[in-house]
């Protein structure tokens, strides 16, 4: 079979620094930092702001972090999201070649483009591994493959899988996995997400502030692609399949870069509910397909530590999908609906 008739399907994830080392993460964080869609401000208000003051007081920490984070096969985000390539290609046959690729530093989304583009595709699935609508995220992804589609002139018929928070299968992989902690030896559930900028939370909904915004309690009709209203709905969805009632989990955001970012903050949030005598808190980040440095080293070690030191008893995370067969499974169904749409 040659490869006209065949689909080639691009995964796509955040990236990692090439290695735990400042020369590394300075130039993986300059790369991220400096698009536009990731800090969304006028051209030289994010050269300053992120070149002069954001890197310079990270990149010390972030390195300490990923030193942390680094395993004998690198970074877990590279390493999972090969071996789900992997699965993935096992699970959907001959009529698909799967590649990975990495939005910022390696392996280097150009180059992929080119291989397949080399490969002769005549039909290219882009697939951001990223379960909800954000524009630092999916939306930088789809424009990037975009540009680099037309700059080296790649004739293929491009489709994009768009957010598939609400998708069955996904839903039921990222299940699974809490139901392999017994939730009722717990006293509270939190599912914590990336957190984003208020500001990019109001562009997702022109003129509708945050707090005007319905988002906690149902997917408003302007919500399709607000992050906030996307992240309590996966919340209210994981709930029904874990048995959880209202009062058993909360929903917050971690991450921040600074504090004008959503709330409630995550750290803070641990702590309140210690407060209130929940001292066994499981913890699901439902934002990440891979587990990475957001999920093992800032809820795995940082929350747990101060939680624990707080009086707390145990907080454990739930491993995110990586390449376990439910997700390999979901895959492969998202693959075939953005398909046949
Ligand atoms: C799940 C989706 C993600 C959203 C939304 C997101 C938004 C976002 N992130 C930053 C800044 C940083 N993110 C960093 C790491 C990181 N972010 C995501 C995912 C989302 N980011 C992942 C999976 C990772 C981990 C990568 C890894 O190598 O394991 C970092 C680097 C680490 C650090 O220094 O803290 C930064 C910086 C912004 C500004 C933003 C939205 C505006
Ligand atoms: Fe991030
Ligand atoms: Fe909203």
């Amino acid at each position: 079979m040659t490869n006209k008739n065949k689909t080639a399907v691009l995964l796509m994830n955040v990236g990692s620094p090439d290695e735990p080392r400042i020369g590394s993460v300075y130039k993986y964080l300059t790369e991220f930092l400096n698009d536009k869609r990731v800090i969304d401000l006028p051209w030289l208000l994010r050269k300053f702001l992120v070149n002069f003051i954001i890197i310079p007081f990270r990149v010390k920490n972030s390195t300490r972090l990923y030193k942390l984070l680094w395993t004998k096969k690198g970074s877990p985000l590279i390493y999972h999201s090969f071996e789900m390539k992997e699965k993935l290609q096992v699970e959907l046959g001959d009529n698909y070649d799967v590649f990975v690729a990495m939005r910022y530093q390696n392996p280097d989304y150009k180059r992929i483009i080119n291989q397949i583009k080399q490969q002769g595709f005549k039909k290219l699935i882009l697939f951001p591994l990223y379960p909800h609508h954000a524009m630092s995220t999916t939306e930088t992804t789809i424009v990037a493959v975009k540009k680099e589609l037309k700059k080296q002139k790649v004739d293929v018929d491009l489709s994009v899988v768009d957010q598939f928070y609400d998708h069955p299968k996904f839903l039921k992989a990222f299940a699974t996995q809490a139901k392999k902690y017994d939730t009722s030896a717990y006293d509270h559930v939190v599912f914590s997400y990336h957190g984003l900028p208020n500001r990019q939370l109001e562009k997702c909904h022109p003129g509708i502030k945050v707090q005007d915004c319905n988002c906690a309690e149902s997917i408003p009709e302007h919500g399709k692609y607000c992050y906030r209203a996307t992240c309590y709905a996966t919340s209210r969805m994981l709930a029904k399949e874990l048995g959880l009632q209202k009062s058993d989990y909360s929903v917050s955001f971690q991450s921040r870069l600074d504090k004008n970012w959503m709330e409630p903050f995550t750290d803070k949030l641990l702590l309140e509910k210690l407060k209130q005598g929940k001292k066994k808190i499981l913890v699901l980040a439902p934002a990440f397909v891979t587990d990475c440095l957001e999920t093992i080293i800032e809820i795995g070690d940082e929350y747990k530590e101060i939680f624990l030191e707080q009086g707390g008893e145990k907080l454990q995370l739930v491993e995110s999908l990586n390449a376990e067969p439910h997700w390999i499974d979901a895959m492969k169904s998202i693959i075939h609906k953005t398909e046949n749409e």
